[in-house]
C-alpha cells in the first residue's frame, strides 16, 4: 500500500484553498523538505482557487501543485536518483510517482468536493476534470497492450468467480490467460479513474481468523514466538485437502508449483553464482528451512492427528511459503489491525511497474470490504494490474517467480563504501542502470548525485597550482577512472555470457541468466557512462588548458 497524501482543503464561498502538507511523520521527512525548499515550496502550501480564474489559471496552478505533490510522494530510491537539473524539460521522476502524485491531488479534491456549497462545487468539479485529464493523458502515453493465451481453460477460475459473486463479490473484470504471467484480471468494460474494478465482501478474505477457528490453534497457541503469517502457512498446507473447506474453490485454482526462486533447482544456483540473486534466493531459503526445521517433525510427532506426517514434508512446507509469498496482501482491517491475507479473485491480480490500481488494502469501514479502485484508466478487453511493492527484480524472482517487462527503476545495486566519515544526507550508496537517467551532461554522466559527490569528496583535489576547475576536472577523471576499474572487477565476478548454459531451457536456469544478463546491463551501463564522462571532462580540460595559455 502506498501512502496517501496527507492534504487538508478548506472553502469560502466563490473561492477555495487546498493545502498540501508534507507530514511530519513522513520518514523521508528532512530531506523530501530540503528538496521542497530548494524549489521554493514550504512543506505546507496553500494553493488559493477563484471562480472567476479561468482555465488557464487552473493549469497553471495545477502545475504547481503538482510539483509539489510529486515530491511529497517520491520513496527513497527516487529521492536518492533525482535529477534536479533546471535544464531538464519537467520534475518527472517516475510513472510511479507521477500516478501516485496525480491520484494524491484527486483525492484531496474529491474530499472538498463532498462538502461544498455550489458556488465551489463547479469550481472543484473543473478541477477535478482537469486532474483526470492529466490522469488520462499519462496513461496513453504508457499503455501496454494485452495478449490473451485463447486456448487455455479457465473452467476452475469461472467456477470461482460465480461462487464469490454468489457470496457477495463485485467484479467488472474476468480471468484469462495472459501471455507470459499465467492469468490476470480482464476488464470486462471501459474502467474510469476512481471506478471499483472489484469489491470483495471481508468475508472471504482469508486471513488469521480461520486459523483461531480451527482445532490447530489450540496447539500452535503455545508455540513461543510464532507469526500469525507462520500459522496461516501451516493452516493452508492441511485445508488445501479438506474437502469440506468454505474456500474449496479457491484452493482448486492453485497451481501445484508455483516456480518462485525458491524453487530453483541445482542448476540455475550455478548458473545465477555471483549475482544479487544468489545472495537473496540463499538467504530466504535458509530462514525457511530453519523455521521448517524448529517445527518438523517436532508438531507431527507430538499431535500426529493434527498434523499429518504426509502433509507437512518440507516440499510441501515450501509450496505454501511460496503461496503465502506470490500470493498475499497485507490489509488493514476495520479495527485497525494489519493482517496477511490471501484474497479470492484479487490474488489473480498481476504486477506492473505502471500498474491501474495504486491505494488498496484498507477495508472499507462503511460497506466491511475491500476495494480495488483505479488510479488511471482500463479499457474493456485491456488487463488491470496492480503494484505488489516497489520492488527489485531479485525480489521479484525469489518471491514471485518473475522478471518484469520494462525498465525497473528499483533495480539498484547497493555498494559497500568506505564512509570518508563524512557528514551526508544518505549514509548508504547505490548504482542502477544509467539508461534510467536523462541527464547524461558533464558532472553527472546518468550517475546519482550522491554517489558521485561521496566519490569527490573520497579524493583530494590538488588545488595549489592549477584553477579551482581544472583541480576539479582532474579529481573529476580519477573518480571516473576509480569507477571504472571497480565495475569492471565486478562485471568479471560475473564470469563470461559465454558459459551460460543457454541450450537449457529449465525455466530457473532461463530465470537466473536473465537476471545475470540484467545485472551485467547495469554494470557495463556504468562503465559506459564513465567512459563517456571522461571524454566530456578531457575535452573540458582541454578547453581550460588553452585558455591558461592564452594567459
Ligand atoms: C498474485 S499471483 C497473480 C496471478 C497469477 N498470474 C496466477 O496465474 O495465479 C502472482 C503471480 O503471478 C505471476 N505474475 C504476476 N505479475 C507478473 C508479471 N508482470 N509478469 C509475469 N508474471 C507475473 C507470478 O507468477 C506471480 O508469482
Amino acid at each position: 500500500m502506498e501512502p496517501l497524501l496527507p492534504c487538508k482543503a478548506i472553502e469560502s464561498d466563490n473561492k477555495c484553498s487546498i493545502v498540501l502538507e508534507l507530514s511530519e511523520d513522513d520518514p523521508l521527512f528532512e530531506k523530501k523538505k530540503k528538496l521542497l525548499q530548494s524549489k521554493g515550496f514550504n512543506s505546507k502550501e496553500r494553493i488559493i482557487f477563484k471562480s472567476s480564474s479561468g482555465p488557464d489559471y487552473i493549469a497553471t496552478t495545477l502545475k504547481v501543485m503538482l510539483q509539489i505533490a510529486r515530491i511529497i510522494n517520491l520513496d527513497e530510491v527516487e529521492l536518492y536518483f533525482r535529477e534536479d537539473d533546471i535544464s531538464l524539460a519537467e520534475d518527472l521522476y517516475s510513472p510511479r510517482n507521477e500516478l501516485q502524485a496525480l491520484n494524491s491531488i484527486l483525492q484531496l479534491v474529491d474530499i472538498s468536493l463532498c462538502s461544498s456549497v455550489q458556488m465551489q462545487k463547479d469550481l472543484l468539479q473543473e478541477l477535478h476534470d482537469a486532474v483526470v485529464d492529466m490522469i488520462h493523458k499519462f496513461s496513453d502515453s504508457n499503455s501496454v497492450k494485452t495478449v490473451i493465451v485463447k486456448d487455455q481453460n479457465c473452467d476452475k477460475e469461472n467456477y470461482l468467480l460465480d461462487w464469490c459473486e454468489q457470496n457477495g463479490v463485485r467484479t467488472r473484470l474476468q480471468i484469462a490467460y495472459v501471455e507470459g504471467a499465467g492469468r490476470g484480471a480482464i476488464a470486462l468494460e471501459d474502467l474510469k479513474v476512481g471506478d471499483t474494478a472489484l469489491e470483495i465482501p471481508a468475508s472471504l478474505i482469508i486471513c488469521e481468523k480461520l486459523v483461531h477457528e480451527s482445532e490447530m490453534y489450540l496447539v500452535l497457541k503455545n508455540i513461543d514466538g510464532i507469526s500469525s503469517e507462520t500459522m496461516l502457512l501451516l493452516w493452508s498446507m492441511k485445508e488445501k485437502y479438506n474437502n469440506n473447506s468454505k474456500f474449496k474453490t479457491y484452493f482448486a485454482t492453485l497451481s501445484e508449483e508455483f516456480r518462485t526462486g525458491l524453487s530453483f533447482g541445482l542448476k540455475a544456483n550455478m548458473a545465477m553464482a555471483g549475482t544479487l540473486l544468489f545472495n537473496e534466493i540463499m538467504q530466504a531459503k535458509q530462514h525457511l528451512r530453519t523455521q521448517y526445521d524448529e517445527l518438523f517433525p517436532a508438531l507431527c510427532d507430538a499431535h500426529p492427528d493434527i498434523f499429518p506426517p504426509e502433509l507437512y514434508s518440507w516440499e510441501s512446507f515450501l509450496w505454501a511459503c511460496e503461496l503465502w509469498y506470490s500470493n498475499s496482501m497485507k490489509i488493514k482491517f476495520a479495527d485497525g489491525k494489519l493482517r496477511t491475507c490471501l484474497i479470492p479473485i484479487a490474488s489473480f491480480l498481476n504486477h506492473s511497474l505502471y500498474p491501474h490500481v495504486v491505494n488498496y488494502g484498507k477495508v472499507d469501514c462503511a460497506t466491511n470490504s475491500l476495494k480495488f479502485c483505479l488510479s488511471r484508466p482500463c479499457g474493456a478487453g485491456e488487463e488491470c494490474f496492480l503494484s505488489y511493492g516497489n520492488f527489485s527484480s531479485s525480489h521479484l524472482i525469489t518471491f514471485y517467480g518473475f522478471l518484469p517487462k520494462g525498465d525497473n527503476p528499483y533495480d539498484i545495486i547497493p555498494l559497500e563504501l568506505d564512509d570518508g566519515n563524512f557528514i551526508s544526507e544518505w549514509t548508504s550508496h547505490m548504482v542502477r542502470g544509467t539508461w534510467l537517467s536523462r541527464n547524461d551532461k558533464i558532472f553527472h554522466y546518468g550517475l546519482p548525485s550522491p554517489f558521485l559527490d561521496h566519490l569527490r569528496r573520497l579524493k583530494t583535489p590538488v588545488l595549489h597550482t592549477k584553477t579551482p576547475l581544472q583541480a576539479n576536472l582532474e579529481n573529476e577523471k580519477e573518480v571516473l577512472d576509480d569507477l571504472i576499474n571497480m565495475f569492471g572487477s565486478l562485471m568479471d565476478e560475473l564470469g563470461d555470457p559465454d558459459d551460460d548454459d543457454r541450450k537449457d531451457t529449465g525455466w530457473d536456469v532461463k530465470l537466473a541468466i536473465e537476471f545475470k544478463n540484467l545485472q551485467r546491463r547495469i554494470y557495463s551501463s556504468v562503465i559506459t557512462s564513465c567512459y563517456w564522462g571522461l571524454k566530456l571532462v578531457d575535452k573540458e580540460l582541454c578547453k581550460c588548458m588553452a585558455e591558461d595559455s592564452l594567459g
